[in-house]
């Protein structure tokens, strides 16, 4: 059972994002495509801009998503788990698709994350996980 407490945890997915949804995120699911090798590079492009901007020790989880479709894969993931352990993030490979490792995802990210005072801030046992708006999700790079 894990200890799970008030988050907020940002998801970022193929496209754009504004600064707004990962200031004062405690984690960041970083997502791309297993089938697609240039969601790989743009991934790397998120990560840069979160360690340049995002919050302090942010904790980044890295989602190789459809894993369901290992059979057309562009990036193998030998490659997302060296790029992963090179900056010091999880990384799981998920189907939202066929709900496979989302649990062990968030699982992995709720250990990474130091506790925090319960009488400090509300401990209410949840993470709140926010994506982009469409509108927010303008491709830009
Ligand atoms: N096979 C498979 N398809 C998926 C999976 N996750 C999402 N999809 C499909 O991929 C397409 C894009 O999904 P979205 O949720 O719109 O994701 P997005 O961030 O807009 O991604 P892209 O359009 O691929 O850049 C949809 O047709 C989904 O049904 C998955 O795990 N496996």
């Amino acid at each position: 059972m894990m200890a799970i407490r008030e988050l907020k945890v940002c998801l970022l997915g193929f496209h754009s994002l504004a600064p707004m949804y990962y200031r004062g995120s405690a984690a960041a699911v970083i997502v791309y495509d297993i089938t697609k090798q240039d969601s790989f590079y743009t991934l790397k492009k998120w990560v840069k801009e979160l360690k340049e901007h995002g919050p302090e020790n942010i904790v980044m989880a890295i989602a190789g998503n459809k894993c369901d479709l290992s059979d057309i894969r562009e990036v193998p993931l030998k490659d997302a788990k060296e790029y992963a352990e090179s900056i010091g993030a999880i990384v799981v490979e998920t189907s939202a698709k066929n709900a496979i490792n989302i649990e062990e995802l968030f699982q992995g990210i709720s250990r990474q994350i130091p506790p925090l005072d319960p009488h400090e801030n509300g401990n209410n046992g949840t993470i709140k996980v926010e994506k982009p708006t469409m509108q927010a999700s303008r491709r830009c790079c």
